[in-house]
């Protein structure tokens, strides 16, 4: 594709410059990492929050990058493209390089719940006869295909090669995750979407955003600048950030459609709790629907209503999408139930790495645990610090017993973390080795008790400097339950 196409009409600044030859050169490849540059590749520099691309242009052109595309002005051997904001070009121009996505896209924000919406919707799209897809967290999920995935919102190169690849093999409904990061590092600025979905909000990433309402800033971007106008934006009613995202979304000009216990679309009246599943009456313009849904947590309810109401506002008939819900199966590692001791104990593992979702999750599970609530947990290095001792607090006041363990270290000093969490973390166990931890805790697990071991999920890696060894709750807690002689 030649650089005018690929540079669109979003950026003016540009027009001279493309009216030259440079304009018809014929780019065979684009890439904001130097490293990744080819002979024909555009290389987009982009200032990111350890390097600056501006310093790997030479490096690019010495790869083979004929155009380079910066902030400011550079001295190169080829046409450097000055525009406003390198990252949206970066985007745009994966987007028209690439050419194809599946025709109908939505994308869920939300500081927890995303990775189980985006899973829920492809449960139901696929039940309602749909080829579908979801990308996020725990990876790529379509027919055929389950790929292992690393960011919650891939980079925008990685992102359009594989929407077109999807759309190739015949995909025609994706969910994905967007992140804050995502978001503000415009990672999905080149995706049609057809609606949008807000969970809620709660102390996350205070390590990248400045304040709260920076972070709220930066997942609003998906209803004020992506979500093109007068689409269906759908709304978790209940959280205590849900009427800022509402007026961001009316603000914004869509079709605000609620859904929860204050919701207007899916209005929730009433959940019964039984161990293993809920049954929740749910009134839809003016039907009455009682749905049992297969899975634990009230938080569950919240995402199975955000995903219902995004099926419904992209075609599912709602008595259908809702007949969905019947067949959920849950995110892997989110509130997974791995197995449980002949005495009747539980195990679960959980994705909980933040104070909210870990008090969410600890509090889901006290109504049908008529024992003990036993916590393994840690937090990860090279992430925001000041929840450690906020999550040292939430689990002590809500388990019976627990044990601060690692999670994924990477740079810092393991003992320095789990220190900061026991701080706030009265009566609580210390043992370092995760796998050490989760067999202990399994030892004292009792009749009537549950077992939740939070923070890693779906994993399959514990990350200690830059090495990141196998490690699997999941496996950890088969083995520990296998080993158990009651
Ligand atoms: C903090 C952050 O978001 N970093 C992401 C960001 O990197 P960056 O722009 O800051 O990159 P940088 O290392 O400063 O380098 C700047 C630029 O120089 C380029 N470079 C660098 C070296 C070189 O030799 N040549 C070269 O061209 C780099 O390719 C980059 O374009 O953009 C990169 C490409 O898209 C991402 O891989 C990288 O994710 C890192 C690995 C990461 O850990 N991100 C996490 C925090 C993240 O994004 N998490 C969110 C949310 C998670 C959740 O809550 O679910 C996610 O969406 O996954
Ligand atoms: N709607 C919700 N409200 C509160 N907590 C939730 C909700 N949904 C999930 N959780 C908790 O958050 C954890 C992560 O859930 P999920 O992976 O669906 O969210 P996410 O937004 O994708 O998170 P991440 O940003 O870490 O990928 C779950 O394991 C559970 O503990
Ligand atoms: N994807 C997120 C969550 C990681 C969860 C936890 N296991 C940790 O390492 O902090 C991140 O990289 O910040
Ligand atoms: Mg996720």
């Amino acid at each position: 594709m030649n650089l005018r196409d690929l540079s669109g009409t979003e950026f003016p600044e540009l027009n001279e410059l493309l009216r030259t030859d440079a304009g018809a050169l014929d780019i065979t490849g684009i890439t904001a990492d130097s490293r990744k540059a080819q002979p024909g590749s555009l290389f987009v520099a982009v200032a990111g929050t350890k390097a600056d691309g501006g310093t790997y242009v030479q490096d690019a052109v010495a790869n083979g990058a004929i155009a380079v595309v910066s902030s400011h002005a550079i001295d190169a051997d080829v046409p450097v493209l000055v525009v406003s904001d390198p990252r949206l070009y970066l985007s745009l121009s994966a987007a028209r390089f690439y050419r194809t996505q599946p025709e109908t896209m939505i994308a869920v924000t939300g500081t927890a719940g995303k990775t189980s919406v985006a899973s829920f919707i492809r449960q139901i799209w696929t039940f309602a006869g749909h080829a579908a897809a979801q990308i996020g967290t725990t990876g790529v999920i379509a027919p055929g295909r389950e790929d292992y995935g690393s960011l919650t919102t891939p980079d925008p190169v990685s992102l359009h090669a594989l929407l077109a690849d999807l759309a190739f093999e015949g995909v025609t409904h994706a969910a994905m995750e967007a992140s804050s990061h995502g978001l503000d590092q415009r990672r999905l600025d080149g995706v049609k979407l057809k609606a949008a979905g807000f969970t809620n909000l709660g102390r996350d990433h205070m390590d990248y955003h400045p304040t709260i309402e920076d972070y709220m800033a930066a997942k609003m971007r998906l209803f004020d600048t992506l979500l093109p106008k007068g689409s269906p934006a759908v709304i978790f009613s209940d959280d205590a950030w849900s009427e800022s995202a509402v007026k961001a979304a009316m603000d914004a000009g869509h079709d605000v459609r609620t859904v929860g216990r204050k919701g207007d679309y899916l209005a929730l009246k009433r959940v019964e709790h039984f161990r293993h599943k809920q049954m929740i009456e749910v009134h839809h313009q003016g039907k009455i629907y009682e749905v049992d849904i297969p899975l634990a947590g009230d938080f569950q309810v919240a995402n199975a209503l955000v995903a219902a109401g995004l099926a419904i506002s992209t075609g599912v008939e709602p008595s259908v999408a809702l007949k969905a819900l019947e067949k959920l199966v849950g995110a892997a590692g989110r509130l997974e139930l791995i197995g449980q001791t002949k005495n009747g104990a539980l195990a679960y593992v959980d994705y909980a790495h933040k104070p909210d979702a870990l008090e969410n999750v600890l509090t889901s599970v006290r109504p049908f645990t008529s024992g003990r609530i036993i916590t393994v947990f840690g937090c990860g290095g090279d992430r925001d610090k000041g929840k450690r001792p906020i999550m040292g607090e939430v689990a002590t006041r809500l388990s019976d017993i627990v044990i601060v363990t690692d999670d994924n270290p990477r740079s810092e000093e393991p003992q320095t973390i789990r220190a900061e969490i026991m701080a706030a973390a009265t009566g609580a166990l210390e043992i370092a080795d995760r796998a050490e931890a989760i067999s202990h805790a399994v030892s004292l697990l009792g009749s009537g008790d549950t077992l939740i071991v939070a923070g890693k999920g779906h994993e399959e890696g514990q990350i200690v400097g830059s090495v990141t060894l196998p490690f699997s709750d999941h496996e950890q807690v088969r083995t520990a339950l296998e080993g158990l002689k009651i």
